[in-house]
């Protein structure tokens, strides 16, 4: 029999190799930590050479650059996995399948896959949590409540079956440390989808001053807590006022910032104007902003679960826009760029035929007098929302009687709205 000795010589060898490539592995981590520093604080000015290697955090884990943004498939040297409450990092080498896994504990929230979604506890945000949540992605919710309430984001947690990954911050985006601190708790953000902001039409034209302060500084402390952490992508929910006075069917390329009748359109304009000049900038280039312009969304979701709080186009659509347009600036890669998208059915539809088609979905006969237009409203806007179909693969896919009849039964349910 051989005595225990003749198995040192091996366990040595075996322990030494796993030493080193822990060692290596270390030091990787160590020098992506360092990179990343560099990037971040703009300490590595000089321009990049195709030649020079650096690492990078890969959707797949850490890998080696090429120096020119693009990583070799070949090159991982750790996949990262993320889970609940932690990291989890595997080294890719086939002689360490488990001995170096080990979970790095994370504040909640942080994930590859979180979205930040200001506003979603709103009307179109809820619809769009629920689709990003069933998409497998977790959702940060930044919310004031000013028009929403918080029920609305516990029921899109149980129509998911998820509620644990929908995390909500009750924070107001004028208030620049909390947002800070929602950053800094829950950072990592992949994308950011940006509802928050008041859009009242003739409540903008009373009172002006408190729809420039509230959309337009809440969205620059957005921008600049984006900008500090990382966060690369934005998915902006603008409007078809910023068209004001252009003819319709209005397609992507006319002008905007004409004729607008009315403050909120005019906060819908500028914030648009920021997301491109800032993206045009050196320091937002590598920015991947995708503006979608809304056309009146009507409807709810199809459990009557959840739809508009009481506090034409398809609502539940337009929030599968906002999936349609994450993928399309996540295929960019590396290419920044800002995008403009309509969503509207490409359809107009009069006050009279929204009378009719609710007639019709509640079997009830509903009384109107005919009036003078409300201040800033226009007297008709549609879409051609064609390039959305064409470069989003999204379409309107309900007509106006699906649309009023998940109205209705979102109405029939929750009387009160959110109770
Ligand atoms: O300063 C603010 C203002 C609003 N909100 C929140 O933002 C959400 C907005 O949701 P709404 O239901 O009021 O609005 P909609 O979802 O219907 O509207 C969305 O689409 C509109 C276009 O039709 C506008 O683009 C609007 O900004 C965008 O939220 C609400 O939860 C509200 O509480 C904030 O958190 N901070």
């Amino acid at each position: 029999m051989k005595g225990l000795g003749q198995y040192a010589a091996p366990i040595f060898m075996g322990a030494s190799l796993l030493y080193a490539l822990g060692q290596k592995h270390r030091e990787d981590l160590r020098k992506a930590r360092r990179d990343r520093a560099h990037n971040r604080y703009g300490k590595s000015r000089g321009k990049r050479t195709g030649s020079k290697k650096e690492m990078k955090l890969t959707e797949k884990g850490l890998a080696v650059g090429n120096g020119d943004g693009r990583t070799d498939p070949g090159s991982l040297l750790c996949a990262v996995y993320a889970g609940q409450d932690a990291l989890h990092v595997l080294p890719s080498h086939p002689l360490l399948p488990s001995l170096l896994r080990y979970p790095l504990p994370l504040s909640r929230g942080f994930s590859p896959t979180s979205i930040l979604v200001t506003g979603g506890a709103g009307y179109i945000g809820s619809h769009t949590v629920l689709l990003l949540v069933e998409a497998g992605y977790e959702v940060v919710v930044v919310d004031s409540l000013v028009n929403s309430c918080e029920e609305a984001l516990r029921r899109v947690g149980a129509l998911t079956g998820h509620p644990e990954k929908v995390i909500f911050c009750k924070a107001d985006l004028l208030d620049e440390q909390a947002l800070e601190s929602v950053f800094a708790t829950h950072g990592g953000f992949r994308a950011c989808v940006h509802f928050a902001g008041l859009k009242a039409v003739g409540e903008s034209v009373a009172k002006p001053l408190l729809y420039y302060a509230n959309n337009l500084t809440g969205t620059l402390h957005l921008l600049n807590a984006m900008h500090r952490h990382g966060c690369k992508i934005m998915v902006f929910s603008s409007s078809a006022t910023v068209y004001g006075s252009a003819q319709s069917p209005v397609t992507e390329d006319q002008p905007v910032g004409q004729g607008i009748t009315n403050p909120y359109g005019q906060t819908k304009y500028f914030i648009e104007k920021f997301l491109e000049d800032f993206q045009r900038s050196p320091e937002g280039k590598s920015w991947k902003v995708v503006i979608l312009r809304y056309f009146n969304p009507v409807g709810a979701h199809e459990s009557g679960r959840i739809g508009e709080d009481p506090s034409g186009s398809d609502l539940p659509a337009e929030a599968e826009g906002h999936l349609a347009a994450l993928d399309y600036a996540k295929a960019r890669g590396h290419h920044g760029g800002c995008f403009v998208f309509n969503l509207g059915t490409g359809k107009g539809y009069s006050v009279l035929e929204m009378v009719t088609a609710m007639e019709k979905a509640s079997g009830r006969k509903i009384n109107y007098v005919i009036g003078e237009r409300r201040p800033g409203d226009l007297d008709e806007v549609y879409s051609d929302p064609s390039k959305a179909e064409r470069e989003l693969g999204w379409k309107a896919t309900r007509g106006l009687d699906d649309m009023t009849r998940d109205l209705w039964r979102w109405q029939q349910q929750n009387p009160q709205g959110y109770i």
